[in-house]
This record gives C-alpha cells, structure tokens and sequence, in this order.
C-alpha cells in the first residue's frame, strides 16, 4: 500500500483491501479525470466543518478556481500517516477500479485523463482520505450486486456511507443500478446519496434546474464528453468541464538538440505512459517547473506547446515540447506541469527549419497577445 501524505492530508492506495482503513464512507465511481461531476458524487463523503472532526475544510485543497497552483507538486511517498487513529474516525475513501473495467473488457490499454498519480493528487487535494483500487478481474466482474454490496463494501470496507452518480452501475453484467444499491445497502443501514447529473452550463451560473436526466444529452459532463471536447482542441470548455485546467506533468528529457540551431529550445516531456493527450498541435499554455524545494511554490511561466510527430524534421513519434516565453536555463530532469489554456493552430510540415522557425516565432506572438487579453 502507498501512502501519499503532503501537508497533513493523505490519500492512501490501497491495491488490496487487506490494510484497509476502516469505518469508510464511499464514493464508488470510475472517476477518470475528477472532474466537476465527479467533484459533486465525492463531496458528500469528505469531512466538512461541523462534521464528526471538523478536519476536512481546514486541509482540504481548493478546486474549482482554476488558477489552484500545484502547490505540493511533485509528491513523495511518506512512510508516516498523519491520519486519525480514533475509532470513530471514518475514512473519506474513493473505491474505483483497477484496470478501468474498459480495459478488462476489451483487453486495450486505455488512455487516462487522470493516471493514477494525477489521480491520487486529485484526489488529496479534494480532501479524500483514502483511494481503494479494487482489481477488476474475472472474480470480481462477476459479483452479484447484492454480493458486491455485502463481501466488498460492507464486510471489507465496513462502508457507513455511499456516494453515487446517477448512472452509476455495477455488479455482474453492471445489472446493478444505483437505486438498487440504495435498496441493498438500506438492509444493513448504510444511506446511499445519489448524485444527479451535472450538465455544462456554458459558463453561467449553474442552476438547479441545469440538472439533466436525458443520457443523450451532450452537455452531461463527463470523461468521454471531456475527451472528445480535448480532441476537438476545446481546451476552454475541457477545462471548464473539469473545473480545472487539463495538463502534462511529466519529467523533461533530450530531444534532438534541434531547438536552439533555431532560436526555440524545447523542453521534450516524458509522460506518464497512459496520459490521454488532446489534438495535436501548438497551444498557449501555463508552466510550472517544480524548483526542488517542497515548501515554495513552483514558478509559473507562460509558454507555447507542440504535440506532434514534427514532419518538418522527419519525426518519427508523438512529443510533446514547450517553449517558455522570456525564460533561458536548463530544464533537463526537472518536473513540469504544463497547463493547456488555448489551442493555437494544427501542426504543418514545412520546406526547412527556417520556415518551421518564422511561424513559431509567430505562435508566440498570437500566445504573448492571447495572454495580454485574458487579463
Ligand atoms: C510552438 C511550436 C510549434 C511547432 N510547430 C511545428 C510544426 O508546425 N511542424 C513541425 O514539424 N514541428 C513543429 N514544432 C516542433 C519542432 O519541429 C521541434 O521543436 C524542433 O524540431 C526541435 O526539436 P528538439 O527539441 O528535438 O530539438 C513546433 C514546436 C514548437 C515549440
Ligand atoms: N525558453 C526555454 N524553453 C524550453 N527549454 C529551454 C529554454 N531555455 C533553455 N532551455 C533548455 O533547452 C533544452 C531544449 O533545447 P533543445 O535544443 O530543444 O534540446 P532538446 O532537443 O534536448 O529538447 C530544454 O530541455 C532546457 O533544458
């Protein structure tokens, strides 16, 4: 088990449930990108002020706001819990899945909005305790959801409380809905919120009766809704739709030392191998390099971005660079967090690098202007 502790707050993962911290209260979920939907299924868990400890808002990340600086980036495994040990502490925990159950089914590996360690960090900064990765295999793909209920959440977990999205299904065929899961787990006491579905409201203020129960709507929030939005380059709506900016967090490795012959070294990123990526092509975006100091905020820079094979060079595979506007040094092996804000244009191939150089000298004119205007 990984116990990933910053600032007083943990999330722990838990591959088995052998090591469990228990009384929980569950939200039950895939929730592959935390976003604002999922935000809402987990929220009743969480320890709020007048809550039974009351510890929940005072170490609570904050979300929504858009601008939250990764502030406890990148984060490191802890040998000590700064978790309660009283009795009567119940453990705000998330319980999803490991592989996506996509995954299993299809026996594809399938790209994540939120890999794990964006996952836990998510997670941690939400104000969510502990993360159960139940393994999706054979055994438990067929549970009866009366059995799911009773061998899992109520004897494993010792769940006192369950969280639900509307759609949520599970269980053997995913037969059970979450109505049902009320029904089960009312036999033994445990109440079970089931959270409406969250509707994109363009921005405006969202009103309740923005809450949406037509499956065919696509302004339902959610992760293919939010992956087809990156697809399209929609980086505005993908971010609202999380209810934060979507981003790369990866380490910085060599390229082809071709940047600099041209005036725009670029920081080739190292991704985690299951990150979803967004269209390709060149973006206006927000870095943060993590200085290596855990207790000062990393430094935000702005920069432009290329995800792309480089036809201009004959690349051969898809990478991701970034320039940073008005900052020279030397970022190989640092973390980065690079925040996408605006797609500017798709990638091209052009006759020789002087050309490649003109047009990037361009994109950072039209990010330099964008950023002016945004504020
Ligand atoms: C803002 C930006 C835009 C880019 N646009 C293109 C492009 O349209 N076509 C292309 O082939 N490569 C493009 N690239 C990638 C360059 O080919 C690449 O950065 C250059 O070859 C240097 O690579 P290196 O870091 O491996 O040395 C772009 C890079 C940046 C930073
Ligand atoms: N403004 C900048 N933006 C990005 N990287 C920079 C910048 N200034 C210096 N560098 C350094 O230059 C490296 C990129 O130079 P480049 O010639 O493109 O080499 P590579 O092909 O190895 O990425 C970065 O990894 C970083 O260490």
């Amino acid at each position: 088990m990984l116990n990933l502790s910053q600032n007083g707050c943990s999330v722990w993962v838990a591959a088995s449930t052998e090591r469990l911290l228990t009384p929980t209260a569950v939200a039950l979920g895939k929730f592959d990108g935390v976003h604002l939907g999922h935000q809402r299924v987990i929220q009743p868990v969480l320890h709020t002020a007048g809550s039974e400890d009351g510890r929940g808002d005072r170490e609570m990340g904050r979300w929504g706001n858009g601008e939250r600086l990764p502030e406890d980036f990148p984060y490191h495994p802890t040998q000590s819990s700064t978790l309660p040990s009283s009795p009567e502490h119940t453990y705000s925990t998330v319980v999803t899945f490991d592989p996506h159950p996509q995954e299993f089914f299809t026996g594809q590996p399938r790209a994540l909005l939120t890999p794990l360690d964006e996952k836990v960090e998510q997670l941690r900064s939400l104000g969510v305790e502990q993360l159960v990765l139940l393994p999706f295999d054979k055994e438990l793909s067929a549970l009866s959801p009366q059995d799911f209920v009773e061998k899992i959440l109520v004897q494993q977990l010792q769940c006192q409380k369950i969280s639900v999205g509307e759609d949520f299904c599970f269980g053997k065929k995913r037969m059970g809905t979450a109505k049902d899961l009320q029904i089960l787990a009312a036999k033994f006491n445990i109440p079970v919120t089931i959270v409406p579905i969250e509707t994109d409201t363009g921005g405006l203020p969202n009103k309740t009766d923005c809450i949406n129960t037509d499956p065919t709507d696509d302004s339902r929030i959610s992760t293919s809704l939010i992956r087809q939005t990156l697809e399209a380059g929609d980086i505005p709506r993908a971010n609202r739709l999380l209810g934060r900016p979507y981003n790369l967090t990866g380490v910085v490795i060599p390229g082809q030392k071709l940047g600099r012959t041209i005036g725009f070294p670029t920081a080739n990123l190292q991704l985690a191998k299951d990150k979803f990526l967004p269209r390709q092509g060149v973006y206006a975006v927000r870095v943060f390099i993590h200085n290596g100091t855990p207790d000062t905020s990393p430094i935000q820079n702005l920069g432009v971005m290329n995800i792309g094979n480089r036809p201009t060079v004959n690349g051969t595979y898809a990478a991701v660079e970034v320039h940073l506007l008005d900052w020279s040094g030397d970022l190989y092996g640092k973390q980065l967090i690079v925040q996408l804000v605006k797609f500017l244009r798709p990638e091209q191939k052009f006759p020789e690098l002087e050309a490649l150089k003109t047009q990037i000298q361009l994109d950072c004119t039209v990010a330099r202007e964008f950023f002016k205007s945004a504020y």
